[in-house]
């Protein structure tokens, strides 16, 4: 794909910086406080117990939820000012691929917003199915695909309007232990390859250790954040290493 081909940004420059956001839903307080900055290429994991915000939060930066104060400004500019769509792909715990599509055309979904003509649509769709190995699969059907394949293509359709930011929330959770450690290796070459900076969601301890660069823990009523922890391993990261396990150790101490 072209991200692959971005010049790096400035070194030190954020990508994402959030100042002092709050949010409640009535009378329910769900954030309060929150701060932190994210440079271009981290990979950043939220934890935390359930009902902390963590989703809420991701909501925010994709800039679909306002907050009720502070301020979110990604690259520098104010969230009302960037095009959501072309800066962000988010990824859900869930694949989310319409049944009725080929997996091409759930691919094209993920540019059904821009303004792309047939060709460069194409074009776009055949590079990021060679991104995610699935280039024989243009024209199956979801059904037709493993629970792995599935999630390569939720994968694919998120990135193929070429975002800067790629947000998930939780996006791996449903997959089997096998097919998640796959698929976070995948998610590690594509990072590598495009350059984009992740934030995503996760309860899984491990997921964090094995993937982020650091972690922001998150304590509940009213979610804040505790802690952010960075994690220094080099990469690939095994699962089972003692190393993992150890920072697996002690993000659990502040969880
Ligand atoms: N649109 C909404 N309206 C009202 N309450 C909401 C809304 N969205 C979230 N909440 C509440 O805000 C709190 C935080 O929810 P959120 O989903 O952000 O937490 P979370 O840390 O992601 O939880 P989990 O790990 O269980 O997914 C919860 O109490 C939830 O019920």
């Amino acid at each position: 794909m072209s991200v692959s081909l971005r010049e790096p940004q400035e070194a030190g420059a954020e990508v994402i910086r959030v100042e002092g956001i709050g949010k409640s839903f009535g009378p329910l307080r769900v954030l309060e406080n929150i701060s932190f900055q994210v440079r271009p290429g981290e990979i950043i994991a939220l934890l935390g117990a359930s009902g902390c915000g963590k989703s809420t939060l991701l909501n925010i930066l994709s800039g679909l939820l306002p907050p009720d104060e502070g301020q979110l400004l990604i690259q520098d500019r104010p969230a009302a000012q960037f095009n959501r769509w072309q800066t962000v792909g988010y990824l859900f715990q869930e694949d989310r691929l319409l049944p009725w599509r080929t997996v091409g055309k759930n691919i094209h979904f993920g540019l059904e917003n821009g303004n792309y003509d047939r060709h460069e649509r194409q074009k776009r769709v055949e590079e990021v199915l060679r991104l995610v190995n699935l280039q024989d699969f243009e024209h199956s059907w979801p059904h037709q695909l493993s629970g792995g394949m599935r999630s390569r293509v939720a994968l694919a359709r998120s990135l193929v309007a070429e975002p800067e930011i790629l947000l998930m929330d939780e996006p791996f959770s449903k997959l089997d232990p096998q097919t998640r450690s796959v698929m976070h290796n995948e998610l590690l070459r594509i990072q590598r390859l495009t350059g984009m900076t992740v934030v995503m969601v996760t309860h899984d301890v491990e997921e964090a250790v094995v993937l982020a660069d650091r972690v922001v823990i998150l304590r509940p009523n009213p979610g804040h954040i505790h802690h952010i922890h960075r994690i220094s391993l080099p990469h690939p990261r095994v699962p089972t290493s003692p190393e993992v396990a150890e920072q697996a150790r002690l993000l659990r101490l502040e969880v």
